[in-house]
């Protein structure tokens, strides 16, 4: 009985431990109003005996009224302790909830790696994971629930004992096709929850899609609405067929349930009836007869449906566990204390002979890649779209290793280093970089946490990315949000004073970001002026060769005019460096570079086309076949 390795013991072990950790004393304190709840129906319906018993036989008065004294303090506890109890295990679920949901996401956040997240297995896993945080305290509360059922059971299952063994006997036997049929609902019903998981992930996609405001303008200008509801609904579809299917199987097996406890109940009855009718049994037995049966039945009905529970949530909670425990995806040094920390660069990164593919099913995009990028250069990364510039960048960072080959700092092989020291050492743009939903101060601090308060070095950072002035000037400064999606707290009132930046700007910020981390070895910068207006790029660009100055830097444009100072230049093609060198000495080769460098030159040229160049037609052709993205035509 195990999900992914994770056998249901260790599920509950792990549940136990964490309610225990941070919720010790709800957990006592809703045990003993478990046990009083459990309790207090055996004492109500032994004390109706004796007071029925009394009554019709010859009990004294103040006999009578102690008994009755006693019903109603067990009446008023059995009033009181199930809302105490109901508060305890709030308690409970919101520590336990608090807890899971803080070791689930740093245990994401231990992956060193981007694959996790490209598998969809994981992504469901992780899904059915967060489900299993939120039924954590269920685990817990349940188990206390069978204890307190359990308790309620013997209680009666006593009482019946003493006025019909065997009727007890059929009692308990009945229950057990139920006990069977409700844990194989259970193992159903979290079956049906991974095979449905993918189409309820499709429709959380479609419905987030349909709600935000990335998506709204093309689905809007494509007229989407429709297809993409129609989307939405085939998978919602999809999802609750297989829920329905499974509600019916639950109401024939409960249906059938039912309808055996109550031909043993009613049977139970009958006999009871005869017994008194005969004299075997007083009236009081019938009443606590009658009493305990449906008790026990209840009783019975509700460990066996908490037994169920317990085994769904154990199986959810299990998900929750696999993540907490699955291996890395990257293979990092076991015990990482006696490798040398990463030192300063101070010679270079070398790509040796690299080979990489996404996994064994994708084609090789880096095939053989031998380059040396020396400490304190300006390095330029070109190639078409495709060509695996970006691929390269992630191994950089070891978002990735290397199907083959190895990459080193200074000789260090990055496997042997942790990521965590590599990534302190690196800082960047992405191509795909983050606009995130927080306030402009924030938006660049994260380039370094440690700094985020620290408003002159984001304001120089900023500086430096030239968008200072913009955002100081937004209604609130730096502290404006950059989103209309949320409120800040005092603007509350008026969720107006959320700014919606240009892509350019958004541009700006993020390279702000990458300026905050300044004194690391390496700067990566994917694409960071691709969506500058033409003045911009160049004030940037210009700041960026000021700020670059002796640092380690690659960049990656398609926009050649901005590389050709760099000092080295590195042609990417066919998974391989095809050209390297200076600007000049590339133009003088005549290749690859020198090509796309004419060609995208030549649109800035206001002169026609002479002789010997393409015709206009001829040109757009070429830029087409070689599909050089659309920042190269100008
Ligand atoms: N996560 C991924 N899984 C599988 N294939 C991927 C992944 N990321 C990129 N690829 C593939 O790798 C190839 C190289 O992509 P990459 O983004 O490195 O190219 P690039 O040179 O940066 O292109 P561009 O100039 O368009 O930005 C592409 O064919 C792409 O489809």
């Amino acid at each position: 009985m195990a999900v992914d390795g994770v056998r249901l013991s260790a599920s509950a072990r792990e549940a136990a431990a964490t309610g225990w950790s941070g919720a010790a004393a709800p957990m006592i304190g809703y045990a003993l109003t478990l046990l009083g709840t459990a309790t207090a129906p055996v004492a109500v319906a032994w004390l109706t005996k004796l007071v029925i018993d009394g009554l019709t036989g010859a009990a004294s008065l103040s006999e009578l009224l102690g008994l009755a004294a006693g019903l109603a303090g067990t009446g008023v506890a059995a009033a009181i302790l199930p809302h105490a109890s109901r508060y305890l295990g709030s308690q409970i679920g919101r520590a336990m909830a608090a807890t899971t949901t803080d070791r689930l996401f740093a245990a994401t956040a231990r992956f060193p790696g981007l694959r996790p997240f490209e598998d969809p297995r994981f992504l469901d896993r992780l899904r059915l994971a967060q489900e299993g945080t939120s039924r954590a305290d269920g685990i817990v509360t349940e188990a206390f629930g069978l204890v307190r059922s359990a308790v309620t059971v013997i209680g009666f299952v006593g009482s019946l004992l003493v006025i019909s063994p065997a009727m007890t006997l059929i009692v308990l036997c009945a229950a057990v096709p139920a006990l069977v049929a409700q844990l194989k609902l259970s193992r159903r019903r979290t079956t049906l929850m991974w095979e449905i998981g993918p189409a309820e992930r499709r429709q959380l996609f479609y419905s987030t899609l349909l709600s935000t405001i990335e998506a709204a303008k093309e689905i809007r200008l494509f007229n989407l609405g429709g297809f993409l509801r129609g989307r939405l609904m085939a998978e919602l579809s999809t999802a609750q067929a297989g829920k329905r299917r499974m509600d019916r199987k639950e109401l024939s097996a409960e249906g059938a349930l039912a309808l055996l406890s109550a031909v043993v109940a009613g049977g139970g009855l009958v006999w009871a009836i005869a017994a008194a009718r005969t004299g075997t049994l007083t009236v009081g037995d019938v009443s606590m007869f009658t009493v305990a049966v449906v008790a026990v039945q209840g009783g019975l009905d509700t460990l066996v449906n908490g037994i169920a529970i317990t085994d769904h949530n154990l199986r959810l909670f299990g998900h929750y566990v696999a993540v907490l425990r699955a291996e890395p995806d990257l293979v990092v040094p076991a015990d990482p204390a006696p490798l040398p920390p990463l030192p300063p660069l101070r010679r270079g990164i070398e790509l040796r002979d690299v080979w990489f593919r996404y996994s064994d099913d994708h084609p090789w995009i880096l095939r053989g890649v031998d380059l040396f990028i020396p400490y304190g250069a300006a390095v330029a990364l070109v190639g078409l779209n495709g060509a695996g510039k970006s691929t390269l960048v992630k191994l950089l960072c070891r978002f990735y290793d290397p199907s083959r080959g190895a990459i080193l700092w200074d000789g260090a092989d990055l496997r042997d280093v942790r990521p965590e020291a590599l990534r302190e050492r690196i800082s960047g743009v992405f191509q795909d970089h983050m606009a995130y939903d927080f306030s402009a101060r924030d938006n660049i601090g994260v380039g370094d946490v440690d700094a985020r308060d620290d408003l002159d070095r984001i304001r120089a950072a900023a500086r430096m990315a030239g968008v200072d002035e913009l955002l100081a000037a937004l209604p609130r400064g730096y502290d404006t949000l950059l989103t209309r999606m949320f409120a800040s707290e005092e603007d509350r009132e008026d969720s107006s004073t959320g700014v919606v930046l240009s892509g350019g700007q958004w541009q700006r910020t993020a390279l702000a970001r990458a300026f905050l981390r300044d004194g690391r070895d390496l700067m990566i910068l994917d694409e960071p002026s691709s969506g500058l207006d033409p003045e911009a790029e160049a004030d940037v660009h210009a700041r960026m060769r000021h700020h670059r100055a002796g640092q380690t830097s690659l960049l990656i444009s398609h926009r050649l005019n901005t590389v050709r100072d760099a000092d080295l230049i590195v042609v990417l093609k066919d998974g391989a460096v095809a050209e390297r060198g200076s600007h000049d000495e590339l133009m003088a080769v005549d290749g690859t570079y020198a090509r796309l460098f004419r060609l995208q030159a030549r649109g800035y040229h206001e002169t026609a086309p002479s002789d010997t160049a393409p015709s206009e037609p001829e040109a757009r052709k070429e830029v087409k076949t070689e599909c050089w993205t659309s920042s190269s035509t100008g």
